[in-house]
């Protein structure tokens, strides 16, 4: 990667476009490669910039070791990768919340070695243990609410937002576990080599922020 140029790892996907139109509203005068096109790097010259479209679930592995100066990164993920990154402002986008559901018939306390599916079996094991609750998780990588219906899991960790995968999959929501939103995030290292490109990306995208909702 080159140096002169801020490194900025974005998540594919559903975060994309909001974090995009909020770019453009800081200021950042982004190509239409940004809204049609399968290239995985594109160069933002005239803005210093060059960005990375990575996996969400990756994008603070390439921050933190620095082959991305800065990056946006759900909170899901921030919890779940455990990385080495700075977490210096709430983006607001793609807000969302970490549940637990299960089936109307769960009851708890039915079973020994109650089962957990998850796309996040740190976040989940982490809860559960502060809740003093001994679970087997079982990891799976996408339709989480189809384990449940299937007898794989009794209860599912995952993301709600409108409620209506839930609500069509038959499935109702037992805890509410923490809010989700997007985060701008920073490697330590270029937070001192490129401060004054940090800090002003920083400031653009705050006022954005705060204007959005206020
Ligand atoms: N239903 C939702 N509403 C709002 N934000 C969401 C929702 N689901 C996930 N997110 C946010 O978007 C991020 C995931 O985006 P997306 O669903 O596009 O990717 P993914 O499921 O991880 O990837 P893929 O489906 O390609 O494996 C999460 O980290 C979370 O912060
Ligand atoms: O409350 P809702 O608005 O219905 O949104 C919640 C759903 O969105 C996400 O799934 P996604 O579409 O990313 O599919 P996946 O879990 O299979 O990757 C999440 O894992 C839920 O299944």
């Amino acid at each position: 990667m080159s140096s002169e140029l801020l490194t900025v790892a974005m998540p594919k996907g559903r975060i994309f476009e909001e974090a995009v139109e909020l770019l453009r509203e800081a200021g950042y005068d982004l190509p239409p490669e940004f809204d049609d096109s399968r290239k995985l790097i594109i160069e933002v010259p005239q803005s210093g910039m060059q960005f990375i479209l990575a996996k969400p679930m990756d994008v603070p592995t390439y921050v933190e070791h620095g082959v991305a100066d800065v990056g946006v990164a759900g909170k899901d993920v921030m919890i779940e990768e455990e990385r080495d990154v700075y977490e210096v402002l709430d983006l607001k986008i793609s807000s969302c919340y970490m549940a637990v559901a299960a089936l109307p018939t769960y009851s708890p306390g039915r079973d020994v070695a109650p089962k957990v599916a998850s796309k996040y079996p740190k976040l989940t094991s982490d809860y559960f243990r502060e809740q003093g609750e001994q679970v087997e998780i079982i990891k799976l990588n996408g339709s989480i609410e189809l384990a449940p219906i299937v007898g794989l899991a009794d209860r599912i960790v995952d993301i709600v937002s409108t409620g209506q995968t839930l609500r069509e999959n038959g499935l109702v929501e037992i805890e509410t576990m923490m809010p989700i939103t997007s985060r701008f995030i920073v490697n330590p290292v270029s937070y001192r080599t490129k401060a004054a490109q940090i800090d002003d990306m920083v400031d653009r995208l705050s006022v954005v922020v705060n204007k959005e909702n206020a």
